[in-house]
């Protein structure tokens, strides 16, 4: 088995519009942080929709309901020395504090992300066709178009993600990471 530096779980939370860059950049993470010896679950909004939050729906009550689990999820895994990164929009401030607060009770360190590309960004990317359906009222209460997203005041890390590029948005992921002792260097990783 190989030998890894890690000792500490932690909560890697994104958060960001339809569009923003949650999966594209959980799925490159992912295998960049495996390489360096850690353990790595993600917990993807749409992929916890279809198991652990089935039939829930974009109401408010429904969308805390599915953030509290992510973050109940999140917190277990992590206090056993997991690295979780969650991809969900996770609208609303209070929601994301309560998880920041579940989490951090465990003595499990709490990263929130912003993937702060704009709405207009993210609807001309229209990556899975929701936004148009969106404008043409045939999904209401879409995050950023008739249902609210609240950008967080002071989160750890800010990405541009309408500017930057996946391989800089990945190497600011990677100096946070590193930076607060959760990621061991390249060099300290036996290859
Ligand atoms: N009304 C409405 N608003 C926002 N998003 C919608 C809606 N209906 C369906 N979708 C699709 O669901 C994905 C968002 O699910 P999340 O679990 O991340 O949302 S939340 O955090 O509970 O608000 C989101 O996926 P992402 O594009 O990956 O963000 C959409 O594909
Ligand atoms: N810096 C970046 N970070 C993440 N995605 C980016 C970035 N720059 C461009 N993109 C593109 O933006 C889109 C984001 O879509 P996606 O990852 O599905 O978003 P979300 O999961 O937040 O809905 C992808 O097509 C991706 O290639």
């Amino acid at each position: 088995m190989m030998m890894t530096g890690q000792t500490h779980g932690f909560v890697l939370w994104f958060t960001g519009l339809s569009g923003s860059g949650k999966s594209t950049l959980t799925n490159a993470l992912a295998p960049l942080l495996r390489e360096r010896g850690l353990r790595v679950e993600v917990l993807d909004g749409d992929e916890v929709r279809t198991h652990l939050s089935k039939g829930l729906g974009f109401s408010r009550e429904d969308r805390d309901t599915n953030i509290l689990r992510i973050a109940y999820v999140a917190k277990l895994l992590a206090r056993n020395g997991v690295a979780v990164i969650t991809a969900a929009i996770s609208p609303y401030r209070a929601t994301r504090e309560r998880a920041r607060e579940q989490i951090t009770a465990e003595g499990v360190p709490f990263l929130e992300v912003h993937l702060a590309a704009s709405l207009e960004t993210c609807e001309a990317r229209d990556v899975k066709g929701l936004y148009a359906e969106a404008r043409a009222g045939r999904r209401p209460g879409f995050t950023g178009i008739d249902d609210p997203y609240e950008p967080p005041e002071a989160p750890e890390l800010r990405l541009d993600t309408g500017v930057q590029s996946v391989e800089e948005s990945l190497a600011a992921l990677i100096r946070l990471l590193e930076g607060r002792g959760l990621l061991p260097a390249a060099s300290e990783v036996g290859a």
